[in-house]
């Protein structure tokens, strides 16, 4: 057992009447391609959130990749999010302005990476995800999968431990959909990188290895 995300009794209130999460804990291990389902409202966001170190528990701990997040030090919780963690959204978040490949180079510029490296990267990961004839192309010239295939890479430029996948597939059609999740499964396979996503599609979802059920805010 070597998990890369582990927490305990992590409980998240938005308000007095509102609670998100109660007691969850559970663990991802290294490497693995988990997805977590549940209905709409059951906490699933507030999850990803969480371990994502986009929003803080009310309660509980948090361990990634062995260190215990502190939610009260916002600089740490930017690391980890530029080092460790890679994010993909439901609505792909290309910046328009950008073109497929000049977004999938964008988070290097945020560490130091020689120009040709950055180019070498970037054509890798273009050719990971299948889409070397599309680079030059700005995002509202490619399809929903294809954003999502560029998205994709983006998440994994830094080479991160960790992905985690908000609905990748809510914006497509169940064809597009099942691709993407292929793509995941791949990269999964063959580059060791943990991918956590949520999803409402319970036959998506069986795509993983393995299914986290949440209801009510509980880990069922
Ligand atoms: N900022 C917020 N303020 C108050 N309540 C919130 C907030 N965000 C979420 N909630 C509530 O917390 C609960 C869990 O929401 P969450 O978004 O995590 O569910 P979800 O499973 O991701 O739902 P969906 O599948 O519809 O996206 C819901 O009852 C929701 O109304």
């Amino acid at each position: 057992m070597n998990p890369i995300v582990e927490t305990s009794g992590l409980c998240k209130r938005y308000n007095e009447s509102v609670s998100a999460l109660s007691n969850v804990d559970f663990c991802i291990e290294r490497g693995e391609f988990a997805a977590i389902v549940g209905r709409s409202g059951s906490g699933k966001s507030t999850l990803m959130n969480i371990i994502g170190c986009l929003d803080s528990p009310t309660s509980g701990t948090v361990r990634i990749n062995s260190c215990d997040i502190d939610y009260a030090n916002p600089a740490s919780l930017v690391k980890i999010r530029r080092t460790v963690i890679g994010f993909v959204f439901q609505q792909f978040n290309l910046i328009p302005n950008l073109t497929a490949r000049e977004n999938i180079e964008y988070p290097l510029l945020f560490n130091y990476h020689p120009p040709a490296e950055r180019l070498e990267r970037v054509d890798y990961l273009l050719a990971q995800v299948g889409l070397m004839n599309r680079g030059d192309h700005y995002p509202q010239e490619l399809s929903g999968g294809e954003q999502q295939r560029i998205a994709i890479a983006r998440a994994l430029v830094n080479k991160p431990l960790l992905v985690l996948a908000d609905e990748p597939t809510g914006n497509l059609d169940s064809g597009t959909g099942e691709s993407i999740l292929g793509l995941i499964k791949d990269l999964n396979r063959t580059q060791g990188t943990t991918f956590v996503i949520v999803t409402h599609d319970s036959d998506l979802a069986s795509h993983a290895d393995r299914t986290i059920s949440i209801s009510d805010g509980m880990v069922v």
